[in-house]
């Protein structure tokens, strides 16, 4: 979940859609709200993710997922590294790490990553990457590769995630196919149906 994709909702509003759609992991990716709005988005959207349970990651900010109680935090390169945010969140709650390719999923792994968000898989419209577009068959090394959960993400949607979870993928990340969609919670849930049927098929 993005504040800067449908920012006219807010983001308890969006929080509750993908939770009535089933999502069963949500990010909270905050890069436009102020610190003090943003402790209370994250707190209000960890206790909604909770009561529905959904696990909740707060992007970047180990900070504020320790003062919301999320179950984690996403870092990538411009973030804490992974063995600070472990430090400070200790070993029960999650800490996903962005990463490229085989060789930064392996460096995930050995920094104490619980899991790799790997991308951007396909071109995406949500953010600038500084790093190219990886492309369905590199992806496929990574999650062969890597002993860590792999979560593709990037430009990932109804079109193509069965193509990502049949590369045996543990999980794949979506923004804007979601939150764009005129019915989100519906949307969540094709895009899960989508990915559970085609899981590990290998097509
Ligand atoms: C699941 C997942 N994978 C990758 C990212 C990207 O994190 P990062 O590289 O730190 O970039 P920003 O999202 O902070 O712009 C992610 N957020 N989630
Ligand atoms: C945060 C991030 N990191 C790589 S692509 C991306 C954005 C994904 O958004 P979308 O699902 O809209 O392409
Ligand atoms: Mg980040």
């Amino acid at each position: 979940m993005d504040d800067s994709v449908r920012p006219e909702l807010s983001l308890v509003d969006k929080a509750l859609r993908l939770l009535a759609g089933g999502a069963r992991v949500l990010q909270l990716r905050m890069k436009h709200t102020p610190p003090r709005e943003a402790l209370a988005a994250a707190r209000a959207v960890v206790a909604r993710c909770r009561e529905a349970g959904c696990v909740c990651l707060i992007n970047d900010r180990v900070d504020l997922a320790l003062l919301s109680d999320a179950h984690g935090v996403h870092v990538g390169d411009e973030d804490l590294p992974p063995e600070a945010a472990r430090e400070l969140l200790g070993p029960a709650r999650y800490v996903g790490v962005t990463a490229r390719g085989t060789e930064g999923a392996r460096a995930a792994l050995a920094a104490g990553a619980d899991y790799v968000g790997v991308g951007p898989l396909f071109g995406t419209t949500t953010k600038v990457v500084q790093a190219p577009v990886l492309g369905l068959e590199a992806f496929r090394r990574v999650v062969a590769d890597s002993p860590l959960p792999v979560v593709g993400i990037g430009g990932v949607g109804l079109a193509n995630i069965a193509q990502v979870a049949a590369t045996g993928a543990h999980g794949a990340a979506v923004v804007s196919d979601a939150l764009l969609a005129q019915d989100i919670a519906e949307r969540v849930r094709q895009l899960a149906a989508a990915f559970d049927s085609a899981r590990g098929t290998g097509l």
